[in-house]
């Protein structure tokens, strides 16, 4: 009785993007031919669809772990790698996505409503898309971004027209099955109904949902027997019928009371009050059940409940019951504001490209932003062209700036990224401001003997650049 399938723990994993590739074009007679290395794929994504042909969240109950493909590394001759496949997972409609603290992430309403649950990786840029007029023939390329993973939670409450609510045993499971083409299991202990089943109704010109859900005790939206897990269904319902068992065998128990308690716990659950209600005397097959029926119809009525009789083994009371419940659940459906429109994709978060902070810590200093977590995650720590690479964005985008303004030195800890995720450096300010070579108090970094990396990679790069400038200007034919 514990599995109950409404919750589930999903844990999703999207592609990598594929590595960018460093390449040089080679050809007959042409001995130093431009970069030609290829952009890496993007990671597929994983992303829940809407879809109103699935019902339950049993399949990832099952297999609750979900990945999607990488992306293909770029290869030479500018041939990008191949993009990951999203790996697409239909969802019933009504489907809430939560992350572990139980926030809301999504609330999944609508054929096609979208979300995706984790962003592939993007693919590393290859040497010939970081060519530049000062970077002719880099020598490295970016690598791919590692997908996003993570788990989330997915609750179903359930959506349908109708919501059968009894007892254990009242039959609810059993007037389902006579009045859909649903196949409940049905017998007679108590929470036979351990998950909510889902029959359609056509009535006429009008076709509903009915939800048959598990059966209420008292204590219920207190959380007693299937009680809270029964009442989330219950939620998003517009019609609530009440099933009551005239034939229950305990004494201590007639329709009225029974009625009373789920109309106490429905209360307590709260939220429910303007859902219109129909009762149903159920088991009027059974000769003192008729008897108890025709006492206390008119107890109900004076209430002012609709009432009907039915019988779900005897078939009686069934073509009257389905029309009542067409006519609300179409009053209903006109009373109710137009559902939002489909096809709404929902992103995780908004990507913050905009900037970065710096935060002086204790013994270091922390840099955090989009843009430069990401930037670090794309470089390849094996390659010197690739880290001044690196260094290059950095100080394009302000971080040294923002390093000296917060007190950094040379040689400080610089920390990218946040706790769990980082990535250490010492650091070496390239900046020529003069400000950084005061150091600190007694130090004077002009008198260093040894070129900070910096300062040999601009070495290198203009040495590279009038190189290639040779190249250029050399017009063998
Ligand atoms: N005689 C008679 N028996 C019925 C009728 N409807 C249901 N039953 C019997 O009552 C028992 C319980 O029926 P279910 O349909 O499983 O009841 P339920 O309300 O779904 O029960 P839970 O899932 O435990 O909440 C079964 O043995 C049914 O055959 C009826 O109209 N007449
Ligand atoms: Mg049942």
């Amino acid at each position: 009785m514990t599995t109950f399938v409404d919750r589930v723990e999903l844990h999703v994993a999207a592609g990598n993007g594929g590595h960018g590739c460093a390449s040089v074009h080679r050809e007959k007679f042409k001995p130093l031919g431009g970069p030609d290395g290829g952009n890496g794929g993007r990671g597929g994504d994983v992303i829940l669809v809407v879809d109103q042909s699935v019902t339950t969240l049993l399949d990832y109950h099952h297999s609750p772990h979900r990945k999607a493909t990488n992306g293909k590394p770029g290869e030479g001759g500018n041939r990008s790698g191949k993009d990951g496949t999203d790996l697409v997972l239909p969802v019933p409609d009504g489907t809430v996505v939560l992350d572990k603290r139980g926030n809301v992430l999504a609330d999944l309403i609508g054929e096609g409503t979208t979300y995706i649950a984790a962003q592939g990786g993007r693919g590393g840029l290859g040497n010939a898309a970081l060519a530049s007029a000062r970077r002719k023939a880099p020598g490295f390329a970016l690598l791919g971004e590692p997908g996003h993973s993570g788990d989330v939670i997915l609750e179903l409450k359930t959506v349908a027209d109708v919501a059968l609510v009894g007892y254990p045993s009242a039959g609810k499971s059993s007037l389902i099955s006579v009045l859909s083409a649903a196949k409940p299991k049905i017998a007679d202990y108590p929470f036979t109904t351990l998950v909510p089943n889902l029959g359609v109704v056509t009535a006429g010109s009008t076709v509903y949902t009915i939800a048959d859900v598990p059966g209420l005790i008292p204590g219920a939206s207190q959380g007693k027997g299937l009680g809270l897990e029964f009442l989330r269904h219950v939620e998003r319902c517009s019609v609530l019928v009440h099933v009551l068992d005239t034939a229950a065998l305990e004494s201590e128990r007639d329709p009225l009371t029974d009625l009373d308690v789920i109309e106490a716990e429905l209360a307590q659950y709260g939220g429910l009050d303007d859902r219109p209600r129909v009762v149903v005397l159920n088991k009027v097959d059974i000769p003192d059940g008729k008897d108890l029926a025709d006492i206390i119809r008119p107890d109900l009525e004076a209430r002012g409940y609709q009432v009907l009789e039915a019988s779900a083994v005897a078939h009686l009371g069934l073509k009257e019951l389905s029309f009542a419940l067409a006519k609300i659940v179409a009053e209903a459906r006109a009373a109710k504001p137009k559902e939002e429109a489909t096809r709404i994709v929902i992103r995780p978060k908004a990507v913050d490209d905009a900037g970065f902070r710096v935060v002086a810590e204790e013994g270091f200093y922390r840099v955090l932003g989009e843009k430069p977590e990401r930037w670090v995650r794309q470089t390849d720590f094996a390659n010197d062209e690739a880290v001044g690479y690196l260094a290059d964005r950095l100080a394009r985008l302000g971080v040294e700036e923002e390093l000296m303004k917060a007190g950094a030195h040379s040689g400080d800890e610089v920390v990218i990224g946040p706790e769990d995720d980082a990535v250490v450096f010492d650091w070496e300010p390239s900046l020529a401001t003069g400000a950084e070579m005061l150091g600190r108090r007694g130090e004077d970094h002009r008198f260093d003997a040894p070129r900070p990396a910096a300062q040999r990679r601009r070495d290198r790069d203009a040495e590279r650049d009038e190189a290639d400038e040779e190249f250029d200007t050399f017009k063998p034919f």
